[in-house]
């Protein structure tokens, strides 16, 4: 397996760094816009090896060209936010960038699966399909997905269970617009507010986790300037759904055909995640509410891709 990674920024190396010591890849190429900071990167992961045990993984920087044969290719590449920036302000600035990378990756590795990280990431996996190169299940937006970790970490906290015992999923879009359908959401098997009288704990304040998971990241953010371990983390287990065929449900963004009564936006719901990228949408029969705050979001992203 061969994995292009555009940008050597802060989450393009964390993710670089996940690959070398948790991957299962042959070979990964490092492409950045200034080059000197990819080659200094791949020489200071060289000497890594001399003391980690983990598959020796090819790395090297590289050129979009270099990029032919991957099978994946994550682009983190652009402007990231700046002071109390918003993620919907990087759209113009990085909309252009990215019709221009995905046009470029497109003649020389078409076959790849592309995975969106630059923010807006929804919006501009959107703006990326409507370029018409690749098809829907092969570019994925890695949006909610690091949304719904939090998540899983918030509750896991309330309730003192594993994250990975936490199910359900942010939907929608990555950010302020995300929705939390509580009623495809269980703790173990058990429905929330069930799983928390059977077990002595009292019922979950939603609202609040809710607020919780969506500042999450600004509060990292605002802390350190970016949030790159959870992201590049997220991105990592994209991967590895991938390489390994998992057939694993992750809530990413696809573009919809009339998904949850949508077209034409790119949105974050289930996906089956394969070898063959988001192969499948799974269906949920969401509350009235929680259909239409899905609804809501996608209007939302869909005024923002037009006015690009
Ligand atoms: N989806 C998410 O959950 C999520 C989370 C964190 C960051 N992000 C987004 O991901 C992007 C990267 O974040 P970061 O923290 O790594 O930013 P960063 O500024 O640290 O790195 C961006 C890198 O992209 C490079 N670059 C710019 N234009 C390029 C081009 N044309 N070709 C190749 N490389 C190019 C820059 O040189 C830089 O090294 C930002 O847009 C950020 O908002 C998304």
């Amino acid at each position: 397996m061969r994995v292009g990674v555009i940008g050597a920024g802060g989450v393009g190396v964390e993710l670089v760094n996940y690959l070398l010591t948790l991957g299962n890849v042959r070979e990964i190429v490092l492409v950045n816009r200034n080059k000197e900071k990819a080659l200094g990167e791949v020489a200071d992961f060289s000497y890594v090896e001399s003391f980690t045990y983990a598959r020796n993984t090819h790395l090297h920087s590289g050129s979009y060209a270099d990029c032919a044969g991957c099978d994946v290719i994550v682009i983190t590449a652009g402007a990231q936010l700046k002071g109390n920036q918003t993620r919907d302000e990087l759209l113009g600035e990085n909309a252009l960038l990215i019709r221009e990378i995905v046009r470029t990756l497109h003649t020389h590795a078409p076959h790849a699966i592309l995975v969106m990280v630059t923010n807006p990431v929804d919006v501009l996996t959107h703006i990326a399909y409507k370029e018409g190169l690749y098809p829907r299940e092969r570019l994925i937006s890695a949006g909610t997905l690091v949304d719904t970790a939090r998540f899983m970490k918030i509750v896991s906290q309330k309730v003192g269970i594993d994250p990975k015992n936490i199910n359900g999923y942010i939907l929608g879009e990555h950010g302020k617009g995300s929705t939390l359908p509580w009623s495809i959401c269980n703790i173990c098997g058990l429905d929330v507010d069930t799983f928390c009288s059977l077990n002595g704990l009292p019922p979950l304040d939603r609202a609040q986790i809710y607020r919780d998971v969506i500042n999450a990241g600004y509060e990292v953010f605002h802390k350190k300037g970016n949030t790159n371990h959870s992201t590049a983390a997220s991105v990592f287990r994209i991967i590895r759904a991938i390489t390994n065929d998992e057939h694993s449900v992750l809530p990413l963004g696809v573009y919809l055909e009339g998904e949850y009564g949508l077209h034409d936006v790119v949105l974050n719901v289930p996906v089956v995640i394969t070898r063959k990228g988001a192969s499948k949408i799974l269906n949920y029969k969401l509350l009235p509410e929680e259909l239409e705050a899905l609804h809501e979001s996608a209007k939302n992203m869909q005024a923002m891709a037009a006015g690009v």
